[in-house]
């Protein structure tokens, strides 16, 4: 099922929660909605869902207007961030309950629900746990469990609600590899909301970045990651350095570091800020006679493949470290320890001229 969001709009009294929002979710997509806390992404979610009614707008569901359909014939299945699971029920009752509750008409014989639930225990890979109660079972089963009974119903969406938020690291990304598998086997329609950048990037086909009830961007994990369109975007997704710099003609200057930027030769004496990912910095001992920008090393963590330097450049304060990655091989070479000086230069930056936003 495709859907669709055309010029959705929801307020709160005076508070806009949702802005204007266009947005097309292609059939058997797995789409995130990411952004900071009371962007607007759980409004939207319960747009979509019927749960909520938006002021303006349309949502489409498979090209037709389901915008005053009630909830119960949007063919939607839940998960929310707190599984709520019925505590007196046992874990195959939780997931045949949508089956059970159906109205008579629809209702399917008892053989059917037994052979559905079993299925969709098996694939869950819970089966072994059909007895119990869900107090018996850990959070993370708890939620396999949860997406099992959303699933009985066999809804032509899925909408996940911080499903993995209440969990422990551990757990929430053994759960996100799961998901991603499971949904390459079911290719349900399935939006996610979270606020877990890496979580959002390492699961979903595609990325919404939501921000104060408009969506900033929409792309690839790929390409928010690497082409982000605004600031916004860019602090929002992974770590990133700033620098304060101008743009002239083409060209752009951090010190005395020259970089070229042609995007911007009809720049005339533009301040600018440049975003600089942590592995796009070049670090070296010495400055070789190029122009490079003087730093120290205030801190080393070294555990793992990748060698994370925070460095303090001349001049500034402790508030404003700059981070790096280099690879441990690198890390050999320059022998780096606390207190070493050493130059830096970025090897790729986005730079943001201060009059464009
Ligand atoms: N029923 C409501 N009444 C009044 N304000 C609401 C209501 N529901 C949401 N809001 C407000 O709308 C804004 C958006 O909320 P929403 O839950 O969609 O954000 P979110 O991006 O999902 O945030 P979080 O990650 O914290 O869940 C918030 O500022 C919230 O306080």
């Amino acid at each position: 099922m495709s859907i669709e969001i055309r010029q959705l709009s929801k307020q709160f009294g005076s508070f806009a929660a949702l802005r204007s929002i266009n947005l097309k979710i292609h059939s058997g997509e797995l789409l995130a909605l990411l952004g900071p806390s009371g962007s607007g992404k759980t409004t939207l979610l319960r747009v979509i869902a019927g749960l909520e009614t938006a002021d303006a707008g349309q949502v489409l569901f498979n090209d037709e207007d389901a915008t005053d359909q009630p909830i119960r014939d949007r063919q939607v299945g839940f998960v929310f961030q707190h599984y709520a699971l019925f505590r007196n029920m046992t874990i195959f009752e939780n997931v045949a309950f949508g089956l059970r509750v159906r109205p008579k008409k629809n209702r399917i014989k008892d053989q059917e629900i037994r052979e559905r639930v079993t299925k969709l225990l098996k694939l869950v890979q819970l089966d072994w746990l059909a007895d119990r109660y869900p107090h018996q079972l850990s959070g993370g089963q708890r939620q396999r469990i949860a997406l099992a009974r959303a699933l009985a119903v066999e809804p032509k969406v899925l909408l996940l609600d911080e499903p993995f938020g209440a969990l422990d690291a551990k757990v929430r990304k053994e759960l996100r590899t799961w998901l991603r598998r499971l949904h390459d086997e079911m290719h349900i329609t399935s939006i996610f909301v979270t606020h877990d950048q890496e979580e959002a990037l390492e699961v979903s086909d595609r990325v919404v970045v939501m921000n104060e009830g408009r969506i900033e961007q929409v792309g690839t994990p790929d390409e928010v990651y690497e082409r982000p369109v605004n600031p916004f975007v860019y602090e929002f997704l992974g770590h990133v350095n700033l620098f304060h710099g101008r743009v002239h003609q083409g060209r752009a200057w951090i010190g005395d570091v020259e970089i070229a930027a042609p995007e911007f030769s009809w720049a005339e004496e533009l301040a600018a800020v440049a975003y600089v990912r942590p592995h796009d910095i070049e670090v070296t001992r010495t400055a070789n006679g190029d122009a490079a920008l003087a730093a120290r090393v205030s801190h080393v963590l070294s555990v793992g493949p990748v060698v994370r330097l925070e460095l303090l450049r001349e001049g500034q304060h402790e508030q404003d470290l700059i981070q790096v990655e280099i690879s441990k091989e690198r890390f050999r070479e320059l022998q780096l320890t606390k207190g070493d000086q050493v130059f830096i230069k970025p090897r790729r930056l986005d730079l943001f001229p201060h009059q464009m936003h």
